[in-house]
């Protein structure tokens, strides 16, 4: 890491509109700026919904490394900002969004401020973040524990499929991979 830029951990999801559009451009607009820089992506997974309303469709998941010299709050404001960008609206908690992205750590920076609570308070629980991240990353640990072995016993992880795209036989698209409007 160079020396003023801080490492984080972002986790990005989609369950809206074109999925996996979204997820690439979030990714282009999240390191866009001079004081973030790209360290790394994760495989996109195909997750279900956890929480909120039934019915939901399925999400596409995925995190990225970052390294940056923008403090906690200016990188989640940032992510905000990105957030807007795909008209992404807060009606129903854990409702379905075009896009949300989620600080998972930022360095070793420990905070229970509401408005910015890292690590991500859910984040240990939650195989859709915790697989992606440790296929980017095997050896990470979150809160002194295996990355990958919280995913292992996260309650959703059986529901995690790795995305296998669209499909291009014939036009037909892949199975699981159908768009929602
Ligand atoms: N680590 C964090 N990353 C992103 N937002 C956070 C974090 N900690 C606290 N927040 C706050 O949570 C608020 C609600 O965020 P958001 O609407 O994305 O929640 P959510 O994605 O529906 O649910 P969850 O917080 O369980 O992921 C944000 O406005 C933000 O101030
Ligand atoms: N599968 C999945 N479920 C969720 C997700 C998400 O990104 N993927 N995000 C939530 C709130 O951040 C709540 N539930």
């Amino acid at each position: 890491m160079t020396s003023g830029y801080t490492k984080a951990i972002l986790a990005l999801g989609s369950n809206l509109g074109e999925r996996n559009d979204t997820l690439s451009t979030a990714v282009a607009a999240l390191v866009d700026p001079p004081e973030v820089r790209l360290l790394g992506v994760s495989p996109v997974v195909q997750t279900k919904a956890v929480g909120g309303p039934e019915g939901q469709p399925d999400f596409l998941n995925m995190v990225m490394a970052v390294e940056t010299t923008l403090t906690p709050l200016e990188l989640l404001k940032h992510c905000h900002d990105v957030e807007q960008q795909h008209h992404r609206t807060r009606e129903v908690r854990w409702g379905p969004r075009t896009l949300d992205v989620d600080i998972v750590v930022f360095g070793d920076v420990v905070s229970d401020d509401p408005i910015l609570t890292i690590p991500h308070p859910r984040a240990a629980e939650r195989a859709f973040v915790l697989y992606p991240w440790s296929l980017l990353e095997p050896h990470a640990q979150l809160n002194g524990r295996s990355v990958a072995e919280l995913a292992a016993v996260a309650a959703d992880m059986p529901d995690i499929r790795r995305f296998d795209g669209y499909g291009d036989v014939a036009g037909v698209p892949a199975t699981g991979a159908v768009e929602q409007p």
